[in-house]
């Protein structure tokens, strides 16, 4: 993973600081409690959030990440990642392109992007990317995704197949997890379990320890 010039993208659980999920909650406090737990990647997702109140918290929470040894990836949005110091972007089908993602950020910064299947893993390679996000996984309610679920046979068989390092997402926990750690992820992003959750910091320590006890399970999916 960690390719010429780029900060490599910690293995493990890969939280999302989300304003659709307790939007109650200021996003520096999520940040605050997900990092308390040990979370070594945040993401940054902000739908809701007016722009200037955006640039101030991706501020705010891109310096706590760095302050606790974390990577801070910004959803979507280039300009905020350059103007708050993002460790870089993750994008999808509605934002920008990779290629322009990359343009922008250079070589020394991440980008992530949403992909269905391994196909679509190769031309975000092609596209300048560090590593994609696969799902959804398992059923979700979080977000209306237009794409069917895959099941964690189906995920195994997209990490066996692509040419970048996996992060899955879509209904993954505590639960789940060490299903997809077994199954050869990257990482795995997880929003509502974790932020949903009574005690947050505790709920990512047990994520932490789930993904690595699931790391050293058998493989869901013989070589090809
Ligand atoms: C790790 C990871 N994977 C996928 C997504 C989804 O991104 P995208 O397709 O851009 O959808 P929105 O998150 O913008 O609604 C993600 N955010 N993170
Ligand atoms: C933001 C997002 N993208 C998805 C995709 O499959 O592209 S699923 C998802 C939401 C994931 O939330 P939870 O961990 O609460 O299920
Ligand atoms: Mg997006």
């Amino acid at each position: 993973m960690n390719l010429p010039d780029r900060p490599p993208l910690p293995r493990g659980p890969y939280l999302l600081c989300d304003d659709t999920v307790r939007p109650e909650l200021p996003l520096a406090e999520k940040a605050a409690r997900l990092l308390a737990g040990g979370a070594r990647v945040i993401q940054l997702r902000m739908k809701h959030t007016p722009p200037r109140e955006a640039l101030a918290a991706a501020r705010e929470v891109v310096a706590a990440c760095h302050k606790a040894g974390a990577v801070c990836l910004l959803n979507d949005r280039v300009d905020l990642a350059l103007l708050a110091g993002a460790d870089g972007v993750h994008v999808g089908d509605e934002d920008l392109p990779p290629e322009a993602a990359r343009e922008l950020l250079g070589p020394r910064k991440v980008v992530g992007v949403t992909v269905r299947n391994a196909a679509g893993a190769r031309a975000a390679k092609e596209a300048g990317a560090d590593y994609v996000g696969v799902g959804p996984v398992f059923g979700t309610t979080t977000k209306q995704v237009p794409a069917p679920v895959l099941g964690v046979e189906g995920f195994a068989v997209v990490v066996r197949d692509s040419p970048l390092p996996v992060v899955g997402i879509g209904g993954v926990g505590l639960a789940n997890i060490g299903q997809v750690a077994a199954a050869g992820a990257h990482g795995a992003a997880v929003v509502s379990d974790a932020l949903l959750a009574e005690d947050i910091a505790e709920r990512v320590r047990r994520l932490l320890a789930a993904f690595d006890s699931g790391v050293n399970g058998a493989s869901l999916v013989s070589a090809p």
